[in-house]
């Protein structure tokens, strides 16, 4: 299963929006509605929004490709900046521009750069599978046999450029037989754990039990939760990470019933220019998606309407992170800086 393909220089993106009901793929040549695609949610999830930064980076070199080298140099800093205004928190976007960037300026911000340009966003797409695969197989090691494993928002292919990040561990341990049932978090407001990791794991003939938000605490009471895997859009150098609004509850719960709590990320989400989680800037998207679902009113009009896309999780509640260069313990920060630094 993927999310973004690129060919003969057309991105096309899988419409996450009309998931599970519809698969649209939507062909883009204008970065711009690239861009939109970002904002608008078509396509989401860190490493994905990343990848799709870096062919939006290039179909603007191709579009400037025939301005006089200074005025296209000029061209790419406006198109780099409206790249980089769609979503501020997870890294990944910020690493790829990062990462075209510096071929742009190999070639002295000219439109020379254009082949490589195209090279380099294609190897940053498949980078990320491999290293959700690497993810992979370094997440499985630590699932307990015949696990019951809670998982909340969306980190699978559907996130990434491919196989997925904690979906990639689930994937792993089922292969190997170590998976007993996966418990999804529906994941309010914009629900992209029952529309799209439940979606994943059905397809892939996982066992997966839907849940509202707000079971994951009484399973765990239950002992039907014998780990806890998710996604990170961001994590800082002491541990502390951003990742979907709901990841913190679901740390506090699986401390209160000791059960072991992981993320799951490539290197690409690993901010060591942040001391902790307080710096993480966390996106406040519109009201709407709280008070509506696809124009169905839920809410009278003159609530106050809160809507953070993401929550940071203090370190002190993770067991460990989970990364394609191996699994991470305390103290994280010497250990991150030890495999990223
Ligand atoms: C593999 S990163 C997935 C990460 O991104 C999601 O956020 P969004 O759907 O708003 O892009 C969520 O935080 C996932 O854990």
């Amino acid at each position: 299963m993927e999310a973004i393909r690129f060919k003969n220089d057309i991105l096309y993106l899988l419409d996450q929006t009309k998931l599970p009901a519809e698969e649209v793929w939507i062909e883009y040549t204008d970065y711009r509605a690239a861009a939109e695609a970002i904002v608008t949610m078509v396509v989401r999830g860190a490493p994905a929004i990343g990848i799709t930064a870096a062919y939006a980076y290039f179909l603007a070199a191709k579009e400037y490709s025939g301005q006089p080298a200074i005025q296209f140099s000029a061209s790419m800093a406006r198109a780099r900046q409206k790249i980089a205004s769609t979503r501020p928190t997870a890294l990944n976007l910020f690493w790829a521009l990062g990462r075209m960037d510096s071929v742009l300026e190999r070639f002295g911000r000219s439109p020379s750069a254009l082949p490589s340009l195209r090279a380099a966003a294609q190897e940053i797409h498949r980078e990320d599978v491999e290293m959700n695969r690497a993810i992979g197989r370094f997440g499985a090691a630590v699932v307990p046999q015949g696990a019951g494993i809670l998982t909340h928002c969306n980190a699978g292919a559907l996130a990434t450029g491919g196989y997925g990040t904690a979906l990639g561990v689930i994937r792993a341990a089922h292969s190997q037989g170590k998976v007993s049932m996966v418990y999804a978090d529906e994941t309010r407001p914009l629900l992209q754990g029952a529309r799209l990791t439940a979606y994943e794991l059905v397809r892939d003939g996982i066992p997966t039990t839907l849940i509202t938000d707000s079971m994951s605490g009484s399973l765990m009471r239950m002992g039907k939760i014998q780990m806890v895997v998710l996604g990170a859009d961001r994590v800082a150098a002491n541990g502390d990470f951003a990742n979907k609004i709901g990841t913190y509850s679901v740390a506090v719960l699986a401390k209160h019933h000791g059960i072991p709590f992981y993320t799951a990320m490539p290197g690409s989400t690993i901010d060591l220019s942040l001391p902790s989680g307080e710096e993480i800037v966390i996106e406040q998207r519109n009201g709407r998606e709280i008070s509506h679902i696809r124009d169905i009113q839920l809410a009278p009009e003159g609530a106050i309407l809160y809507n953070p896309a993401f929550d940071v999780t203090p370190h002190s509640l993770v067991t460990g992170i989970i990364t394609d260069k191996g699994v991470v313990y305390p103290p994280f920060e010497e250990n991150l800086r030890a495999l990223f630094g």
